[in-house]
């Protein structure tokens, strides 16, 4: 973990451990998952307010200068940690819902997921935040067990239920079968015995001219 926050180390897109059981807490010092989790915080709390345009306005100064202050950092998207940080709750990306991915075996994962109004559509999660979740674990999933990359090529949502804000739902993957250099995958959504949404997904097997980092030139 240390090496994801080594200023201008490399970071290790695959970290060897995220397979661990995911540990809520946010570790004393450990500023990087507090800096998302303030990241949140901000998104939650201003979805949830109604400021006045004085308060607006000031807001939205201070906000401005705390991205000016992140600007200063910046860095290539291989060395940034958000998104890169397998151990937080949505690999610290805070576009992305805090999914907490508890276990993944060869062909299958378990998480659960949280959201609250910033991902809410009208008082249940918005129906674009739904294949963000499934996206996730389905990709961690098919892309586990050293099998080399793969990227999405459909994901197709079934809206079951509509989906309560600010209670735990039960997120599965399954590994259905592979054909070539497709892998078929199944995931599931659950607020207690309830399925709220459920998905299938193929992920091809990148062809060794095609690159992750499309923006390196590759055969995409
Ligand atoms: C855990 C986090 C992991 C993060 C990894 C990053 C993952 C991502 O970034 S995913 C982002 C969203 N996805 C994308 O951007 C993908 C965009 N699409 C692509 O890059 C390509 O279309 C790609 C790689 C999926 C497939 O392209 P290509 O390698 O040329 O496939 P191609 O050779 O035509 O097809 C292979 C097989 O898949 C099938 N296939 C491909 N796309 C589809 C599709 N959408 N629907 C059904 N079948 C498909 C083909 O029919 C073919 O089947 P068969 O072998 O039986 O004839």
């Amino acid at each position: 973990m240390d090496v994801s926050l080594r200023p201008n180390a490399p970071i290790d897109i695959w970290n060897p451990d995220w397979n661990d059981p995911f540990d809520p807490t946010v570790e004393a010092g450990d500023e990087f998952a507090e800096l998302v989790a303030a990241v949140r915080a901000v998104q939650e709390a201003f979805t949830r307010s109604r400021p006045d345009p004085a308060a607006a306005a000031g807001i939205a100064g201070t906000l401005r200068s705390v991205a000016q202050r992140l600007e200063e950092l910046e860095v290539g998207e291989d060395d940034q940690i958000a998104g890169h940080r397998w151990d937080l709750a949505g690999r610290g990306q805070a576009l992305a819902p805090p999914l907490h991915i508890d276990a993944v075996t060869e062909t299958t994962a378990r998480g659960r997921v949280t959201v609250g109004r910033f991902h809410a559509g009208r008082y249940a999660m918005n129906g674009g935040v739904t294949p963000l979740i499934f996206d996730e674990i389905m990709a961690r999933l098919a892309n586990d067990s050293g099998r080399p990359w793969a990227r999405t090529a459909y994901l197709n949502v079934n809206f079951r239920a509509p989906a309560p804000l600010d209670v735990e739902l039960r997120v599965e993957a399954e590994y259905l079968r592979q054909d070539g250099r497709k892998r078929f995958m199944r995931g599931t959504m659950y607020h207690g015995d309830v399925l709220v949404a459920d998905a299938d997904g193929l992920w091809v097997e990148l062809k060794p001219e095609q690159t992750l980092n499309i923006s390196e030139g590759g055969d995409v």
